[in-house]
């Protein structure tokens, strides 16, 4: 099967800054991949340059088998990038139509802009748009020319809530029709709710690849939250289970393997606790623990 992605060994430097490190990725045809990793990570490195919007030092990219730019000069991409500029005396249906006419099977604008919310701001200008407005003509772009592959780096900055979880409804319709989606965010709950795949960058390399429950349960486990006025550390960390002991004043959360075990400890040994609650390790967890927390 032909691969929407594929990273072969791919490096890139910035004069000391290593961005990115041999990295290898393949994302299949449909799948929805979040890319996390804290700020400076190598996630827009990583996405400019599948795009061919920047060169690798090193390595190989596929776009759909072919190089990058001839995938987009085929328009099976559609690309929202960070703070790309806009004209910004046109007019949004101007620009929408004016983008949409570059592609050989562009959807109707129309329908563009009601998928991308901006159809009310069709006569405005770019200039009178405000910064949110503007990322959803963004959005609108990208959808233009009906791609296979949408590419979004950081797709929900400065949108409100409502825009938001409409801009990742129409996304999920569209993986759900057989699109691809690869998607760059710090919202961690977003990688979550819309992603099949996370892959976690650090310093440039692939930390964690996988199905969101998997990058969970790679840090494993239960946490075990309560509250203990004078928390004693060492009894904690002796406790059957616990890997990782956290105390913020009188809230612990210990991180363990065994709950039961653990749970069982607790109430035998220290009667001084009280609201306890465990949770599924969330993916703000793992991501803190296998980035070194950084962000
Ligand atoms: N044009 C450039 N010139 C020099 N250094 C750069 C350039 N672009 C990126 N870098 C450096 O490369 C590293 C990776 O940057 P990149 O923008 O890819 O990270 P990111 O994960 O997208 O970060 P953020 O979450 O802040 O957007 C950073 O250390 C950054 O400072």
């Amino acid at each position: 099967m032909t691969k929407a992605l594929e990273l072969r060994s791919v490096s890139k430097q910035y004069g000391q800054t290593r961005a990115l490190d041999q990295v290898d990725l393949d994302i299949g045809e449909g799948e929805a991949v979040a890319v996390l990793g804290p700020n400076g990570a190598g996630k827009s490195t990583m996405l400019s340059i599948a795009l061919g919007l920047r060169a690798a030092d090193t390595g190989t990219t596929k776009v759909f088998g072919s190089s990058p730019v001839e995938a987009l000069k085929a328009g099976h991409v559609g690309v929202l990038l960070q703070e790309a500029g806009l004209l910004e005396d046109v007019r949004v249906s101007e620009l929408v139509e004016a983008v949409a006419g570059m592609y050989a099977k562009p959807l109707p604008a129309v329908q563009t802009m009601r998928a991308a919310g901006v159809e009310q701001l069709a006569g405005k200008r770019i200039g009178q748009l405000s910064g949110g407005q503007r990322q959803r003509v963004r959005f609108a772009l990208a959808l233009a020319g009906d791609p296979k592959l949408l590419v979004l780096d950081e797709p929900t900055v400065g949108l409100d809530v409502d825009s938001r979880r409409s801009l990742w409804q129409h996304v999920r319709e569209r993986v759900e029709a057989g699109s691809t989606v690869v998607f760059a965010t710090h919202y961690l709950t977003e990688a979550d709710d819309y992603a099949d795949r996370v892959v976690l960058l650090s310093e440039g390399r692939i930390v964690a690849d996988g199905p969101v429950e998997q990058i969970k349960a790679l840090v494993g486990g239960l946490e075990v939250r309560f509250t203990w006025k004078d928390a004693d550390p060492g009894r904690l960390e002796s406790l059957p289970g616990v890997r990782q002991v956290h105390i913020d004043g009188p809230a612990v959360t210990l991180r363990t393997n065994d709950s039961d075990a653990t749970l069982r400890a607790l109430f035998l040994d220290l009667h001084e606790i009280k609201d306890v609650r465990t949770t599924a390790t969330d993916l703000e967890s793992a991501f803190v623990s296998l980035t070194g927390g950084n962000d």
